[in-house]
Formats: C-alpha cells, structure tokens, sequence
C-alpha cells in the first residue's frame, strides 16, 4: 500500500498567505512562474548528513506540509545528485489528491542515466506521479537513446537551456532567468525548489532574489554534524571588500509542525 498523508485544513490555511493561488487560477500570461523556495535544514544548516546520503530531517507533520505544498504546485525542481542521492519519487502523496507536480531534474553536465526501475518512474507507471522534465545543456549531444525512449514512453522529456561555463568549476551552470523560462514555455505556472544545497544556494545569490515569491523551510532540532550538505550562499562584499548579509527574509511567520518549525517569508521588502 503506499504511503498516504493527511493534512489538517486549518494547517493549510496557515500557509495560504504563502503559496500561488490555486492551480486552476494561475495566471499563464504571468511572464515566469510563481517560485517557491522549500527545504527542510538541521540547526547546523545541513540538507543532509553528506553529499549523496538521504538524510530524513522533516517529522511526519512537516513532511505532510511538503507534500502539501506539492499539491498546489504545477513542478517540483531539484538538482542532479539529489536524484542521484535519494532516488525521489517527486509525487504527491496527500490522501485523495487528483494532481502530481511535474518533476524538474536540473541535470547540465547529464550525470543521470534515467532507468526503468527508477522510483520517479515506477510512481509514474502505477499512476501516482509524473515522469520528469530534465534540463540539460543547449549543446548536450549523445543523449542515450535508451534515455530518450523511457522518457517519452513515461510523458517525460529532456529540455534544453541555455548554458554558460563556470569559471570556478568549470562545469556547465543556467541562470534562473532561463531556468525558469524554460518552465513557462511549458506552461507550468508554479514551482517549488527543493534542493539540494548546490540548487539552493545558486537561487539565492543576489542577482535572483527578485524571481523567489515565497521561502518556506522546515527547521527540524537536529545538528547533523560537520559534512553536511549545507545552505550557505556564496559570500557577498561591499566595495571595499567587507562581509554583507547575502539575504534575509522579511515579512516572516513561525510555525510549529509537531517536533520541528516551519518558517515562512519573502525576500522582497
Ligand atoms: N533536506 C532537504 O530538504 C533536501 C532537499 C533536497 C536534497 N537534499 C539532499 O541534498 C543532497 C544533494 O545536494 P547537492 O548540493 O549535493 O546537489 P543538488 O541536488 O543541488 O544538485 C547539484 C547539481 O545540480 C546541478 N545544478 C545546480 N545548480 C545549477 C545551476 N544553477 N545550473 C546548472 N546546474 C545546476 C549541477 O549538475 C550540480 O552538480 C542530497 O544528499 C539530498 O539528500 C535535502
Ligand atoms: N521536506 C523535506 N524533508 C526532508 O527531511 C528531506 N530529506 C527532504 N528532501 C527533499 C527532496 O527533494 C526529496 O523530497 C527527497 O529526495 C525525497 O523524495 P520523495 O519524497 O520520494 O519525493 N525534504
């Protein structure tokens, strides 16, 4: 039997201040998605105890919370290796509800080699999830053909995004901008970003603070220890060279979900 979670409608009515309108009322003329930022994070800024180790933080009200929260978006986004990491299912699993989320799979140096027995997959076959949408590299080549096949007999795709190479890392990176036009060219009005750190911390440098509608985090009391996958943008300095804040949030409520506490705000004034 899978697994089933209920969500109390006074819990919900909590976060409607913080979510896109309901699905059937987002507004596809909107020039990008509704963006929703969402994670859940130890008390030493940790995803998980280590890259590639799925790490349950949420307890079952907050996960519960997630999955709600999965309901009332078009796409679900996460990076390469937490696919690689957790094998995710990417559905929603609220007791009697009639939409899944599209899985986006930010994958720019094609390090996933999509297979049958995936989990994202098997939900999708027993009709319980939808098969992803993996943004690769405007000039990926050599797609596996086998990819391809399970992808498009699944409803999935691979999507391509403009892309640039990192000075640092040399390795292959998209701007929001395109990330998320990429979305609204497939007409998914919403998403929520769920990590990992590598994703996370990419949207909130600076320069995309204006494309995040609503930031939405679970802090479980837990300290994960050193090693971790851990939020923590890079740093931003003045002129002079000095340490600023990179982001803080504004408008912010608290909000406890059994042992952990979710913590809503924006990052616009
Ligand atoms: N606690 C939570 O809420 C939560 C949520 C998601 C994942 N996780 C955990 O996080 C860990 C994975 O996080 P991570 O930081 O190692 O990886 P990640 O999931 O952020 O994926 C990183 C990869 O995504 C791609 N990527 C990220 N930003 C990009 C950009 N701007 N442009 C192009 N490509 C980009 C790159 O291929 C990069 O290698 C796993 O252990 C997973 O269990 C926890
Ligand atoms: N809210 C939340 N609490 C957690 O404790 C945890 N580990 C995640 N992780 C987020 C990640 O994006 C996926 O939710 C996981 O990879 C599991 O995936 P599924 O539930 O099977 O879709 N998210």
């Amino acid at each position: 039997m899978a697994e089933q979670l209920t969500f109390p409608a006074e819990s919900a009515a909590v976060l409607e201040p913080r979510l896109p309108p309901k699905l059937e009322l987002q507004d596809a003329t909107r020039s990008r998605p509704f963006v929703t930022l969402t994670f859940a994070t130890s008390l030493d800024s940790s995803l998980s105890l280590a890259p590639g180790v799925r790490t349950r933080l949420s307890g079952p009200g907050s996960k519960a919370m997630t999955h709600y929260l999965r309901t009332r978006h078009a796409a679900i986004l996460v990076g390469v290796s937490t696919v690689l990491a957790d094998d995710p299912a990417l559905n929603c699993r609220i007791a009697g509800t009639s939409h899944q989320p599209r899985p986006i799979v930010v994958d720019a140096n094609l390090r996933w080699t999509p297979r049958r027995s995936d989990k994202v997959f098997e939900v999708c076959r027993n009709g319980a999830g939808l098969a992803p949408f993996i943004l690769i590299g405007a000039d990926a080549s050599n797609l596996p053909a086998a990819s391809v096949e399970l992808l498009h007999e699944h409803g999935g795709k691979y999507i391509r995004v403009p892309s640039a190479r990192s000075e640092v890392t040399g390795r292959l990176r998209f701007s929001w901008d395109d990330i998320l036009a990429a979305l609204q060219a497939e007409n998914l009005t919403s998403v929520m970003v769920e990590g990992g750190g590598q994703i996370i911390n990419s949207l909130l440098d600076p320069a995309y603070h204006e494309l995040i509608d609503s930031v939405i985090v679970t802090i479980a009391p837990t300290w994960l220890g050193q090693g971790g996958v851990v939020v923590s943008p890079e740093r931003v300095t003045d002129a002079a060279g000095v340490p600023l804040p990179v982001a803080r949030l504004s408008h912010v409520s608290w909000h406890p979900f059994g042992d952990d506490v979710v913590l809503c705000g924006t990052l616009r004034e």
